[in-house]
């Protein structure tokens, strides 16, 4: 199979290391930066869970009109506000028929991506597989919990998915089919409801952020407010008890990574709170459910977003 990966940050380049060791032909495309630059120059280098460094040679673009048309599969890791930009200038050189997965996190990644492309077949997944750029050209995996993904017609997507989910398992991300492509956007989104706002603000890894009580109880808080909302649309999760299961995740799987939103913080970057737990607050409107937490988040995060430079 040959992955183009359209956004090769942190998450993109892990995936981009993991496959191309077992084989996979990958291609990275991102605008140029630093990080980029380092693995054009001496290759990708990901920081093992044992704290061992392998180093991966990866074909990488910084212009999309230097593309191959011949991909099987395109796999988007831009963050979710970037995708229309993003993609706006990719696509006109790729073929209409290659497939697109996202693993972005929040709502509505789906559909932004088949309203620029209506005709070509979308997948959507969540992952809680983590990680971070420790220093330009080094990726360090944070976080090793599983990846779902699905599709709106999954009868149509079956071979496709079934074929994503076993050329990532090979690679080392445990990934599962669904059937139901709501339940993997919530499951995942009720994840990231928990750990990402709260990371941000307290600026804790996901793992100090659920040591104190205080910090659990918060988490399950605001995961009450989304699951309420998740029931009332008649979305089942994909876990029986998501309190329980975000605090298992936090001990066990994702407890060492600094989330994707405290990141952004920590560079003084926007967010994707707007579609994390802004979503929450948006459908608790539509739905008169009140969602004090999640509201409480958004707004902190937003304040801390727009005084980057005014901060003690
Ligand atoms: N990090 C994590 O642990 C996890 C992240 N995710 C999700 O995966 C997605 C990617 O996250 P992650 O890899 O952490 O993010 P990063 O910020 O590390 O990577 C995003 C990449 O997109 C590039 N990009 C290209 N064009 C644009 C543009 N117009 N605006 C913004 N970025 C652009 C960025 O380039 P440049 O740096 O030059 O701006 C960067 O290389 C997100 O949706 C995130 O929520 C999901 C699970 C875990
Ligand atoms: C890995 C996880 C679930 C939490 O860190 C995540 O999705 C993120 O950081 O955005």
């Amino acid at each position: 199979m040959k992955v183009l990966i359209v956004g090769s940050g942190a998450m993109g380049s892990l995936f981009a290391g993991k496959l191309k060791q077992h084989g996979v032909d990958i291609t990275l495309l991102n605008r140029p930066n630093s990080h980029i630059k380092a693995i054009q120059k001496t290759g990708l280098q990901i920081v093992e869970q044992d704290g061992n460094l392998a180093t991966i040679d990866l074909m990488v673009k910084t212009n999309a009109a230097d593309l191959n048309n011949d991909y099987d599969l395109i796999l988007l890791f831009v963050k979710a506000f970037a995708t229309e930009s993003v993609l706006s200038n990719v696509l006109p050189f790729l073929s209409r028929t290659t497939p697109i997965l996202t693993l972005q996190n929040g709502v509505g990644n789906m559909e932004k991506i088949q309203k620029l492309s209506p005709s070509r077949n979308v997948v959507v997944g969540g992952t809680s597989t983590g990680a971070g750029i420790v220093k330009p050209g080094v990726v360090e995996q944070r976080a090793w919990g599983s990846t779902f993904i699905g599709s709106t017609v999954p009868e149509k997507h079956k071979q496709l998915l079934e074929q994503i989910a076993s050329l990532f398992s090979a690679g080392g991300i445990k990934t599962h089919v669904s059937e139901n492509v709501q339940s993997v956007i919530w499951s995942k989104l009720i994840v990231n409801v928990a750990y990402n706002g709260l990371t941000a603000v307290t600026r804790l890894t996901n793992g100090e952020a659920i040591r104190t009580d205080e910090g659990k109880e918060l988490v399950a808080k605001l995961v009450t407010e989304a699951v309420q909302i998740a029931e009332r649309k008649g979305i089942l999760l994909l876990y029986d008890d998501p309190i329980n299961e975000c605090i298992r995740l936090g001990i066990e799987e994702i407890g060492k990574n600094t989330s994707s939103m405290l990141t952004d913080v920590l560079n003084k970057r926007k967010t994707e709170v707007e579609v994390i737990n802004g979503a929450i607050v948006k459908e608790g409107k539509k739905h008169n459910m009140a969602t004090p937490y999640n509201e409480m988040i958004l707004k902190l995060v937003y304040m801390i977003e727009n005084s980057y430079e005014q901060r003690l």
